[in-house]
Formats: structure tokens, sequence, C-alpha cells
């Protein structure tokens, strides 16, 4: 099998993990990766460290609008937490364990759970465009092409060679973000569904999106699936949602047709819910 490149290997996600521990005063418990249009939750952390990915060395550079590209690091409800602006995608051609570092960084700095966020496509033909999805399950449609960021030698000081996955999505953390949105009159636009990835860059052909429907999946994106891999090998207790940006389109001949503009309109629309629910929970759970 393959060596491990270096820059993959543990003694170097212990340098750069070392590296922005060295930079705050924060000890964070809790990570936190914002996907597209969803970084603004940056601005409810309280006395932070801001750190730009590209003065990182080694960690993954996104190239795209609405991924800001720093690490915050500081206090949200009251919590010690690390919060990446933005996250690289496959796409963008990073190799799935280049995806795997800032996880990794992050579990080497002491985080011991990770919420996910994302904007995805609608699937689910009930769901609407500004609902929020609480991720219950996903399916890795990437690894079944054998993109999976755990390939390769297995480093046991990162997780194990066969990590179960059957229980990605903490229960808890799920029920008591439902209860959260309850509380706040959420309930009309909170689901819970299962996400798939797609590698992208293009966005799903009318019988991509049906397939995923038959499949069992409510929404799809490019992303998050990867990182969670990587968390739950590393035995990081994983939440995430999804912000329902558009419907994937499953009619032939319809005129409109996906694009990331219009996902990055309804982040902004609805990212102050996305935000009161994250950082409700952050306040509520326990670390
Ligand atoms: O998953 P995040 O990073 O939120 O971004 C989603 O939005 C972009 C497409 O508009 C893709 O990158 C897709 O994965
Ligand atoms: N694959 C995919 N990713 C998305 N991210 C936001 N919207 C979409 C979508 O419709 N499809």
């Amino acid at each position: 099998m393959a060596d491990i490149a270096k820059e993959y290997m543990y003694e170097n996600i212990e340098r750069i993990a070392n590296g922005i521990l060295a930079q705050t005063k924060h000890r964070p418990k809790l990570g936190i990766i914002c996907g597209s249009g969803l970084g603004a939750l940056a601005d409810k952390v309280e006395d932070r460290t801001v750190i730009n990915y590209a003065d990182i060395t080694g960690f993954p550079i996104s190239t795209v609008p609405g991924h800001e590209g720093k690490l915050v690091i500081g206090k949200l409800g009251g919590k010690a937490v690390v919060l990446m602006q933005g996250r690289a995608h496959c796409y963008e051609g990073h190799p799935p364990q280049k995806i795997a570092i800032p996880v990794r960084t992050m579990k080497l700095m002491g985080v011991e759970t990770l919420f996910v966020t994302n904007a995805a496509g609608g699937i689910n033909r009930d769901y609407k465009v500004g609902d929020i999805m609480i991720m219950k399950d996903h399916i890795n449609l990437a690894g079944f092409a054998g993109i999976n960021p755990l390939v390769g030698n297995n480093d046991d000081k990162f997780g194990p060679r066969f990590p179960p996955m059957s229980n990605a999505y903490d229960r808890k953390l799920r029920d008591l973000a439902k209860s959260i949105a309850k509380e706040k009159g959420f309930e009309p636009f909170v689901r819970e569904g299962v996400y798939c990835m797609m590698v992208g860059p293009n966005f799903e052909t009318v019988t991509e999106a049906r397939f995923l429907n038959i499949i069992g999946v409510d929404a799809t994106g490019m992303s998050t699936v990867q990182e969670v891999l990587v968390a739950r090998h590393a035995g990081m207790r994983v939440f995430g949602m999804s912000l329902i940006t558009n419907m994937v389109i499953s009619e032939y001949d319809v005129e409109s047709v996906a694009n990331h503009a219009e996902v990055l309109e309804t982040g902004k629309a609805r990212s102050k819910d996305l935000q009161t629910l994250v950082s409700t929970l952050v306040e509520r759970m326990d670390l």
C-alpha cells in the first residue's frame, strides 16, 4: 500500500495544531465548520483570535465565494470554540486526505465535538428553499467511487482501520436541536433527513436528482461527508445541519437552473435562524 504523504502524517498535523494553539489563549473542545454563505456565525464569536488559512502552512485553502478562509477561535454561547469560516472541497482539486487536515487539526487541538453546516439542494419534494435540515445520516456517494479520506495506510493514532458509521450523527444533539427549534417557533422549516455528497462541481442532472430521491436522499451537496468520516474515525461527536438553498430540479425541460449566487442569497436570508439554532445548541449542550 502507498505510504502516506508527509503532509498528511500525524507529526505534521500535530505541528499545525500546536502552531494554532500558540496563537490563542482559548482551548476549544467544540469545532464548527461553516458552509457556503454561512460564515456570519463567526460574528457571534467573542474575544476572538482570527487566523487566515493562508497563514497556516499545510491547511487547504478554499477558492469558492462565500468561504472566507478564516479560522476564528473564541467564545460562543459561553464556550470556547474553533470555527472554520469556509471549507475546501474535493472539486477544487484537493485530495480527500487534504480535506481531512482541518478536522484532524481540531482533534489534536483538543476538540471533541464537531458541528458541520452546509448549503444543499433539496431532493425531498416536501422540502422548500430556506428549510434547515438536521442531518440524521448520509450517503457517501463519492466513497462509492473510491473518494474517501480514510483510504490508504491507517495511522492508529488518528483512529481505527474500520470505524463504524451507523451512528455518525449524535442522537442527543439532534434531539436537543429539535427541542430548541420547537421552542423558537422554527418547527415549520426545520427537518431531519439524509444528506448525500456528490463530488461536484456541476449541479445534478434531472435523472441524478431522481436517482437520489429513489435511494432515500433528502438533500445533496458537495462537502461535509468527508469531514464527518474523519471526525468519527477520530472518535469525535458529530452534529450537522444543511440549509436548503435551492431545490434540485427533477423535471425535464425546466428553464431555470441551479446556480451558486442563489445558494449564497438563501444563505443570507436564513442565516440568522441557523445562527440562533447553533448558538443556542452550543449554550445548552454538555461539553
Ligand atoms: O457544502 P458547502 O461548502 O456549504 O457548499 C455548497 O455550495 C456550493 C454550491 O453552490 C458547493 O460547494 C456545495 O457543496
Ligand atoms: N450537489 C449540489 N450541491 C449544492 N449545494 C447547494 N445547492 C446544491 C445542489 O443543488 N446540488
